[in-house]
């Protein structure tokens, strides 16, 4: 566990993997904490070194008052990577994690040499989704959002499986201000015509029964950036990493091998 001081936020992160290996950032989806990504880890190739960080408002991040933008987040992450010393990483952005990505390699190309794009889009709902969602978490908690959440994150099976309650529980412990603030963030933010502009190796991954990204959804943007491969993962809703860890690490692993990033 470890507190990076950025001057002007606090942000929890945890690296896993030997100190010379190839960066890989994981940038995680709203409502979720870096622990999100434990299920898939076991199945991630050996060698690389693995960065988490908890987003502003979540998990044991500050949680400076809402409402955030897009810009103040992807500043964030890129003063993250800056205090860390890391360049040239695999960036796997899932959700919300996945248009900081967006935005963060239109404005440090230096930061990010190839990009995972994960249950994601440049545009993700309405502007007004997102605020009445965020005016339901004000007026009634997260408790309020948190039957449809989980309906949006897993598939039925899933949500009926003993291993519901850790992830529902992860969601209601998010901080309102956190999860409006970003709420606000998503609202705001439309990345169409920046990330048609990239250039950098990307992979697109969908999950075949996701409620809030729909896998056409994120193809479509992923068929923004010239050159980018495409996964669909079957059985899975928005966490796909969650219900279907290995198959969602497969083209992953050779995503990030393709960049030059075995084992060293
Ligand atoms: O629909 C949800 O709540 C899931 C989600 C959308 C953006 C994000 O990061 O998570």
């Amino acid at each position: 566990m470890q507190s990076a001081d950025l001057g002007h936020i606090h942000l929890h992160y945890r690296i896993d993997g030997p100190e010379d290996g190839k960066p890989v950032v994981f940038s995680n989806s709203l409502g979720t904490d870096l622990r999100v990504w434990d299920p898939l880890l076991p199945h991630l190739a050996p060698g690389l070194r693995i960065i988490r960080y908890d987003r502003r408002g979540h998990g044991l991040s500050d949680v400076p008052d809402a409402p955030y933008s897009m810009g103040q987040l992807v500043r964030d992450t890129e003063a993250l990577l800056d205090f860390l010393n890391i360049r040239d990483c695999v960036f796997v952005g899932l959700s919300i994690g996945g248009m900081v990505a967006q935005g963060l390699a239109v404005k440090r190309p230096d930061l990010i040499r190839a990009m995972v794009l994960s249950n994601t889009a440049a545009r993700i709902g309405t502007a007004e989704i997102w605020r009445e969602r965020a005016k339901l978490a004000r007026s009634q908690g997260l408790s309020a959002l948190a039957d449809a959440t989980m309906e949006r994150w897993f598939t039925p099976k899933f949500r009926a499986s003993p291993a519901l309650p850790i992830w529902r529980n992860m969601f209601l412990a998010t901080p309102v201000e956190g999860w409006t603030g970003c709420a606000e963030a998503i609202a705001g933010t439309d990345f169409y015509s920046t990330t048609a502009g990239l250039k950098l190796p990307v992979l697109g991954i969908a999950g075949d029964r996701d409620g809030s990204t729909p896998a056409d959804l994120v193809r479509e943007t992923v068929d923004l950036v010239h050159g980018s491969e495409f996964a669909l993962i079957r059985r899975a809703g928005h966490l796909p990493h969650i219900e279907q860890p290995a198959a969602y690490a497969e083209p992953v692993n050779r995503f990030v091998l393709a960049q030059g990033f075995g084992a060293s």
